[in-house]
């Protein structure tokens, strides 16, 4: 199943995806793009589909009934992580070969620590080698940039990343972009951000929390095409790719930045929610190995 997201996900729509707004408050054809909260809308004729950071599940209305389904993406996560544990294991009898990833972490963020570490055990949980590096919070671009131009060498390694936010004193964009764009499994290189947002071609990697999201939806049976998508933050690692990935091929588009939305009314609509923790997180970290995978499959010419 891994790895069909983009195959799934992008075929055109054969009418205009835009339908009357039965009665919600957002009348703009267009993702809002607004602060950077990982948040999506999803409505025409049920109630908006929404991912929320902070919500108790499952939603209640004023009668204490359900009226949110919970997406339970811990469940999601670990069927993902078995059939790329499956696919690995399938790599490694006919090639000799598992994937690589490199993880890069500069300074010593509690939060980075704890998703480094998600990500490292769960490539261990797939059969996935990881090789992490830590380096101190002074450090220079440049020495981050050769740590990654030695991973873009070596041919055991098919995914690196460098563990955000960088320091304040580091120029990300010059980092991101020494990433090979091969290896770049989170999708953040602006060559493969670049051909998210132009559609039609075809980006090597899209960023792991957006393909999370999408892949949440299609697990839970929740149709895209066509419907209406409200993105709720515009950063470049949820945000931002998220919209991209809900744009419809066929329509024209366009972003407006607004305010956050009112979270209690939201409750009160929502058809569908993922919890936290147990939502977005540990689906993403999937993606990412989904992504790494892919990128040793290529390598190998595997498939
Ligand atoms: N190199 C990267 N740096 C960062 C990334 C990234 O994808 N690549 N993302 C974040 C940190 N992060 C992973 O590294 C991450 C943070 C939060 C979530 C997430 O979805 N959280 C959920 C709550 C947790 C849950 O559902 O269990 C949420 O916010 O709703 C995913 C990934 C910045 N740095």
């Amino acid at each position: 199943m891994h790895g069909l997201i983009r195959r799934r996900f992008w075929p055109k729509p054969s009418s205009s995806p835009f339908q009357p707004l039965n009665g919600y408050r957002t009348q703009s054809p267009i993702p809002i793009l607004g602060p950077d909260l990982p948040d999506i809308w999803d409505s025409r004729n049920a109630p908006p589909l929404l991912f929320h950071r902070r919500l108790p599940s499952p939603a209640t209305d004023v009668a204490g009934d359900s009226v949110a389904k919970v997406i339970d993406g811990k469940s999601i996560a670990e069927g993902l992580r078995s059939e790329i544990a499956e696919e690995v294991r399938k790599m490694r009898h006919s090639t000799g070969n598992v994937p690589g990833l490199a993880v890069i972490m500069v300074g010593k963020r509690r939060d980075s620590e704890s998703y480094v570490r998600f990500k490292t055990m769960a490539c261990r949980e797939v059969g996935i080698n990881s090789h992490l590096v830590q380096l101190p919070e002074d450090c220079v671009d440049d020495e981050v940039v050769r740590v990654v131009s030695k991973f873009n060498l070596d041919p055991s390694v098919h995914g690196i990343l460098v563990q955000l936010p960088l320091p304040q004193h580091m120029m990300e964009e010059k980092i991101l972009s020494a990433i090979s764009l091969e290896k770049d499994v989170d999708g953040f290189h602006p060559m493969n951000m670049g051909n998210l947002a132009l559609m039609g071609r075809d980006p090597l990697f899209i960023p792991c929390a957006a393909m999370a999201c999408i892949e949440l939806l299609l697990r839970s049976d929740v149709e895209i095409m066509g419907k209406r998508a409200v993105v709720i933050g515009r950063s470049k690692v949820v945000g931002l790719p998220t919209s991209l990935l809900l744009q419809d091929p066929s329509c024209e588009y366009g972003y407006r930045l607004t305010g956050d939305v009112c979270y209690e009314e939201a409750l009160e609509v929502a058809s569908a929610i993922t919890p936290v923790p147990g939502g977005v997180g540990p689906v993403t970290i999937a993606m990412l190995l989904s992504n790494t995978l892919d990128s040793a499959k290529r390598a190998y010419g595997f498939n």
